[in-house]
């Protein structure tokens, strides 16, 4: 299998305070990320928005894509009713996008608190949502929201979600770091220990790190160490409190440090374009001191003096 880079821009990072795309601006962005060469552009939650609905409605005549597949994003289905009767599910089909991602409870908690069911009703909701999907086919991501707190709380039930949806047919199951306080070793333990509960290779398994302990692209590329193939990240790390893993960090530090080839071939290059030209459709200002940003080790004297004392290559980011 393939590394699958995984782009939220769209909607994860569109929950970032003060970000408000317009269906045209989205098309924007998508066609930047394309040319970035994600293999997966997450769009939005048709059905939820009605900018999300009818941007998918749009990007299927006015958005040739070359590397990547559009996917629509949503929820399982609601407790107690039949997955063909939610209304969500049908803006889900609606959005005829190849592949579909769903977001799925998988603390125990959670599915007793927010969604106020119990554990086997919302494996009941996992597996009849994936499978529907499947049987409409549709490739299918879930993406099990609080997965790490889940899983230190409850091991055997967060298991039982992953382990429910890959039998009911999704492609890979997605870890979510939803608050964003796991560390990079913590990642390493709970991918092992997963993984041989059951039974199943990492590459069925997925990471989506928030940023909220400044560790989301650590615990990106720890879990790629691991063996995860499927990485979800937003450009410029935009998202709700203070983002997402970074996907121009995470694809450089990947494809440069670790050799492994995530984009396709000339697309890394496209990094300062890409990074700086949704930035200025989102309307937010680069951070200059990021090395994404074009100006990092350049505007860095001291940096910048020891390299012309050493000769080429002598100063390099690793
Ligand atoms: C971590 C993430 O980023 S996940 C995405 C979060 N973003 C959003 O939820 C924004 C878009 N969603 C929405 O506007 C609404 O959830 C709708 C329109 C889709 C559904 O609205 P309602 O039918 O009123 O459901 P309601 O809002 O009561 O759901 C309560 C909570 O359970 C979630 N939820 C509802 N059904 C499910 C489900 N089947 N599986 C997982 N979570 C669910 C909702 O997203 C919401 O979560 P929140 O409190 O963290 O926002
Ligand atoms: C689904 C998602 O974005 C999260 O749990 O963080």
């Amino acid at each position: 299998m393939t590394f699958q880079v995984y782009d939220t821009t769209l909607r994860d990072g569109a929950q970032r305070e003060g970000i408000s795309y317009s269906v045209v601006d989205k098309l924007a962005v998508a066609k930047l990320l394309d040319e970035f060469g994600v293999g997966f552009i997450e769009g939005g939650w048709p059905g939820a928005m009605p900018k999300d609905t009818e941007f998918f409605a749009r990007a299927r005549s006015e958005l040739p894509l070359k590397h990547a597949v559009l996917v629509a994003f949503g929820a399982t289905r609601k407790a107690g009713i039949a997955v063909a009767d939610d209304p969500q599910v049908r803006a889900l089909l609606d959005a005829e996008t190849a592949a579909v991602c769903l977001v799925a409870k998988s603390d125990i908690r959670h599915v007793e608190r927010a969604l106020r069911t119990d554990g086997k009703e919302n494996l009941a909701m996992v597996h009849d949502s994936v499978a529907h999907f499947v049987a409409e086919g549709r490739r299918v991501f879930l993406d099990c929201e609080h997965f790490f707190d889940g899983y230190r709380h409850d091991p055997a039930y967060t298991a039982s979600v992953v382990s429910t949806a890959l039998e009911a047919g999704a492609e890979v199951v997605v870890m979510c770091d939803t608050n964003g306080g796991m560390l990079p070793s913590r990642v390493t333990a709970a991918i092992g220990e997963l993984v041989e509960r059951l039974g199943v290779g990492p590459e069925r398994l997925g990471i989506h790190c928030q940023n909220d302990t400044s560790c989301a692209v650590a615990n990106t590329i720890a879990a790629v160490e691991a063996g995860v193939k499927h990485f979800q990240c937003t450009a410029n790390g935009y998202g709700e409190r203070p983002g997402n893993a970074d996907l121009f960090a995470v694809v450089a530090n990947l494809q440069l440090k670790l050799g492994l080839p995530v984009l396709p071939d000339g697309c890394l290059e496209q990094t300062v374009r890409v990074s700086h030209a949704v930035a200025e459709i989102a309307n937010i200002a680069p951070t200059p001191t990021r090395l994404t940003s074009g100006r990092g080790i350049r505007s860095q004297g001291g940096a910048a003096r020891e390299r012309d004392q050493s000769g080429p290559g002598a100063v390099q980011p690793h």
